[in-house]
């Protein structure tokens, strides 16, 4: 696989591979979600997954984790060919959240933490059932643990809340202190900012490099780009299932192939083309509707100086169609508030 890193940070020039996904290609049916796709992690790296809605970045998500198996290709873990069984993969050290957040809800802050531990104690169910001394003190470690993880996310004052109490930016915490809590060297993040405002956004920013710090891999999908481009070392661009462009922020910022696929869309506190087109159409337009007032003002001053009736009659019959794009610009502005 070859990485476009002309201006990449030094961490991800060094660091020794942590995940290898080699020819993924994912079918379902006559659909080809992934095709044929290669990607590396290191490690300290943090790589970002973008693309359009549909271009196949959760599907290559669950291929990495297990959840599908992959038509074809493979994926490894530090050098190893990892098997497609989700909890294999965890226990592998690769961790994950979700798009739509999969909580325990009726449980509290910490219990959630404490179930994504549970890949990394080692008592069974004898000692749970016998809570003997080997499995109070088991316990009592999976706790401090989790209560560290809470710290570390900022939710330790609320351990003992209810899950689904919690606001939606802090349920997205809750997810990633639950997906540490297995001590993964590698976490996939798949749109870790969707539905947060802008505050919970640059928290989450934060977050995400104390997790590098902390000497994990991260591995995102997002539609912020904002997010993306401040975040990543490199990143990779989906299109239809195959790897269009992979670099750093800078290489795909300016790849015409992945402007004209993706970033021509609208986002965040940066308009895109399709935008600026429509204001300089807008402009223009007003312009016209401005520049042939005046002309037919002043016909009409003509008209009325030589008194010619019929010149008169013509012009009020050209008002309406003078209106005529007002109106459709009404109907098209209704359309797009449905
Ligand atoms: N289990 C499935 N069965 C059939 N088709 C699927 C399945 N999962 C995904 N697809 C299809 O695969 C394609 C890629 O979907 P996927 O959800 O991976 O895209 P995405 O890039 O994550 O999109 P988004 O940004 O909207 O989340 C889509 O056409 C989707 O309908």
């Amino acid at each position: 696989m070859t990485t476009t890193t002309e201006t990449g940070t030094t961490a991800t020039a060094t660091g020794a591979t942590v995940l290898d996904a080699s020819g993924v290609t994912m079918r379902f049916g006559g659909l080809t979600a992934v095709r044929d796709v290669n990607l590396t992690v290191r490690e300290g790296e943090i790589v970002g997954l973008i693309g359009p809605n549909g271009a196949g970045k959760t599907t290559f998500f669950n291929c990495l984790t297990g959840l599908y198996v992959p038509t074809e290709g493979q994926v490894s873990y530090k050098g190893t060919v990892l098997p497609p069984k989700p909890h294999l993969v965890t226990q592998a050290g690769i961790a994950r959240t979700f798009q739509n957040i999969r909580l325990f809800s009726n449980m509290t802050v910490l219990e959630n933490v404490l179930v994504g531990r549970h890949t990394r104690t080692k008592e069974g169910l004898w000692s749970a059932l016998l809570r003997g001394p080997g499995f109070k003190r088991a316990e009592a470690a999976s706790r401090d643990r989790a209560m560290e993880l809470l710290e570390f996310v900022g939710l330790a004052n609320k351990a003992e809340h209810l899950a689904r109490n919690l606001p939606y930016g802090e349920q997205r915490k809750l997810e990633i202190a639950r997906a540490l809590a297995s001590d993964p060297g590698l976490l996939l993040l798949d749109e870790p900012t969707a539905g947060m405002n802008q505050a919970e956004t640059r928290t989450t920013e934060e977050l995400v490099f104390a997790i590098r710090d902390r000497g994990i891999a991260v591995l995102v999908i997002e539609h912020d780009m904002k997010f993306i481009f401040k975040l990543c070392d490199r990143v990779a661009v989906l299109v239809q299932g195959e790897k269009l462009v992979e670099g750093t922020a800078e290489v795909v910022q300016g790849d015409e192939r992945v402007v004209a696929a993706y970033l021509g869309t609208p986002y965040e506190d940066a308009p895109g083309a399709a935008e600026l087109a429509e204001v300089e159409a807008a402009e223009a337009h007003a312009a016209d509707e401005a520049a042939s007032e005046a002309e037919a003002e002043a016909e009409a001053a003509e008209d009325a100086d030589e008194d010619t009736g019929d010149d008169a009659a013509e012009d009020a019959g050209d008002t309406p169609e003078d209106a005529a794009p007002a109106a459709d610009a009404d109907s098209t502005t209704e359309g797009d508030s449905k």
